[in-house]
């Protein structure tokens, strides 16, 4: 049977950011929100961070009226935005680490670290209807933590793997740590999403890892848009994911078919 198709969720953050750089009314991010999912798009990422450097409140309140998928609401654990998300109630909230100064996320939320605050955010979160993510860093203690908070669902940060060149053995050692990590968390029953860093030449190694439910990705379809649109920039990226998985899902099948002749311990043939 024909795994689900991987989702693709359309972070649309540095539409705003154009928009912030010069205070105008355009480009909107709502609009792009409609063109990604006329293209495709399964649900809309949007991160509200607290300096407000792209998103703002406003959107947020607007996008809850329109969207016709689903909104994934990423967030900071703090008060303000608890609020915001229980009188927003967006499908899905995804709890990610922020720092003031950081060019971008640079890793994932400490749930070892953070347990005893989290616990109360995620069951207000859960009591508003929203399912619950957290943004993690693919290590063992992070996804047991995860598993212990009862989330339903974790996003894998894929930032480390994105900043390796491509094909190089970095690259290698972390897609394997997050194959290792998705298949943990699997294995503990959470629904696995990725996102970070991905793009055109990236992506669909990542798609390939069995299992995984949602890649989130914007940056890159942001940049690309400027050159082929917002549409064919959305589509363009949903067809390398499903490439990507059905590349993975061959792969599997050949590997299981070399383990059945060969035995489980043979070392001759391994993905990644
Ligand atoms: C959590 C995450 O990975 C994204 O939301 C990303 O952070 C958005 O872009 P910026 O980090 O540039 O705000
Ligand atoms: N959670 C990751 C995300 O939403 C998109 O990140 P990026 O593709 O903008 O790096």
């Amino acid at each position: 049977m024909h795994p689900p198709r991987i989702l693709l969720g359309v972070n649309i953050d540095h539409v705003a950011t154009l928009r912030q750089a010069r205070g105008t009314r355009y480009p909107d991010p709502l609009q792009a929100a409609l063109v990604a999912e006329e293209a495709g798009a399964d649900g809309i990422t949007v991160h509200l961070r607290e300096d407000r450097r792209h998103i703002q409140p406003r959107d947020v309140r607007l996008l809850a009226e329109v969207l016709n998928t689903r909104m994934n609401l990423e967030m900071a654990v703090s008060e303000e935005m608890l609020a915001l998300a229980e009188e927003i109630r967006p499908a899905h909230v995804c709890l990610v680490p922020e720092k003031r100064e950081e060019l971008t996320t640079e890793g994932g939320l400490d749930v070892v670290g953070g347990f005893d605050a989290l616990v109360g955010a995620c069951s207000r979160l859960a009591a508003a209807g929203c399912n619950v993510s957290l943004f993690i860093d693919p290590e063992p203690e992070q996804i047991e933590a995860a598993v212990k908070l009862q989330v339903p669902t974790i996003e894998l940060h894929t930032g480390a793997y994105a900043e390796a060149p491509v094909g190089s053995q970095a690259a290698q050692q972390e897609h394997q740590r997050l194959t290792r990590a998705a298949l943990l968390a699997l294995e503990h029953g959470l629904v696995v999403n990725a996102g970070h860093g991905l793009n055109y030449h990236n992506v669909e190694a990542i798609a390939a890892i069995p299992g995984v439910n949602e890649l989130n990705i914007g940056h890159a379809i942001v940049a690309r848009a400027l050159f082929v649109g917002f549409k064919e920039a959305v589509a363009e990226m949903k067809r390398l994911i499903i490439s990507g998985q059905e590349a993975g899902l061959v792969a599997a099948l050949e590997e299981h078919d070399h383990e059945h002749e060969h035995g489980p311990d043979c070392q001759h043939r391994h993905l990644h």
